[in-house]
């Protein structure tokens, strides 16, 4: 069930202009929850910078997830041909409707009403968003894994969420999420955002990043590429050899293979390993943590693997529990 939170009048404004055009705009109260992030983002400042560094042409086409009551949106509609926004909370929807009706900007906005997670997105040149934290993980690996090429994703993220990103091979925040996304993006550190720069404030800070598709994307097979990140960072403080030679990991990695007919009927437990620790002892992986190995030294590891028959099982649903986004819950 929702929590309902705070009402907008119960606040003080801290950016007066931004609240009173709110207040005019929806004319009764409204109530913010916390289980949709609804974290209003209310400094012009930011708004602003949001924008310009966006670099939006006039004959774009911009996604935007989760528009909440419009502060973003009605600057993204004045920089572009267009904005396509997605909305799960139907009263926000209509509230945003609103207020770019009242400007006279209703034509070029067209609302998805919609949990961004399951729907398609529709074509669009480059997306800007303030998104849920919540669902951070999930909508990144949705836009670089699954959504058709576009131009780049400027994005307002709880702080350490964006340190993930930003973090390189070797540094405490490196994860699984950082590999998968920078296998196929650049990441790009804009601002940081106080939490008191939102209505209601979120317990944390925020930063805004923007997340830059690569044009040349390495010769790799994605599905393999993920399945194979999984197990590696199952524990990324582990080395990769206890990680591997972990007997349920080579039973499970055996089944699979034997499932999908890519290693023969004879190849038992003891030969599968061995070829595990084989490769893991060639490449010089055995003592290696996931998280100090450079992209280009994972698909190598993956490639090793392949090579001789390993393959990992990349059957379970993209959206899976391990990218999810478990650091710091942002609400009480
Ligand atoms: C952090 S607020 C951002 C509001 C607005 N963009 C701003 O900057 O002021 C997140 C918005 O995403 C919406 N939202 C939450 N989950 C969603 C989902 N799965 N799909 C689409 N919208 C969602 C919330 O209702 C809320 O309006």
């Amino acid at each position: 069930m929702l929590s309902a939170t705070k009402r907008v009048t119960a606040f003080l404004p801290r950016n007066l202009q931004q609240l009173r055009q709110l207040h005019e705009d929806i004319e009764e109260s409204i109530y913010f929850y916390k289980s949709r992030g609804q974290h209003i983002l209310t400094n012009p400042r930011v708004l602003d910078t949001i924008v310009q560094k966006s670099a939006i042409n006039p004959s774009d086409t911009v996604l935007e997830i989760g528009p909440g009551t419009g502060n973003l949106t009605l600057k993204l509609l004045e920089a572009s041909r267009e904005v396509v926004a997605i909305e799960i909370d139907q009263r926000m929807v209509n509230i945003l409707e609103n207020r770019a009706l009242k400007r006279g900007l209703r034509n070029k906005l067209t609302v998805i009403s919609k949990d961004a997670l399951r729907t398609e997105f529709p074509p669009f040149d480059l997306v800007v968003a303030n998104i849920p934290y919540g669902i951070s993980s999930p909508l990144i690996i949705k836009l670089i894994y699954e959504t058709t090429p576009f131009r780049s994703a400027t994005l307002l993220l709880q702080k350490e969420f964006a340190r993930r990103l930003l973090a390189n091979p070797g540094d405490s925040e490196f994860n699984r999420l950082a590999v998968n996304i920078k296998l196929l993006a650049d990441v790009e550190f804009v601002m940081d955002v106080s939490k008191r720069d939102f209505l209601p404030s979120p317990k944390v800070d925020s930063s805004v990043v923007i997340i830059r598709p690569k044009v040349n994307v390495p010769a790799v097979n994605l599905h393999q590429w993920r399945a194979f990140t999984r197990t590696c960072f199952n524990n990324k403080n582990k080395t990769l050899g206890a990680t591997f030679k972990n007997k349920r990991k080579v039973l499970e990695l055996l089944e699979f293979n034997n499932v999908s007919g890519l290693v023969g009927e004879q190849d038992d437990v003891c030969l599968f390993k061995e070829k595990i620790v084989e490769v893991l002892r060639e490449g010089g992986f055995d003592d290696k943590r996931p998280s100090k190995l450079s992209i280009e030294e994972l698909m190598h590891l993956l490639s090793l693997f392949n090579e001789v028959g390993v393959y990992f099982d990349h059957r379970e649903d993209v959206r899976n529990e391990n990218d999810r986004f478990e650091v710091d819950d942002i609400d009480d």
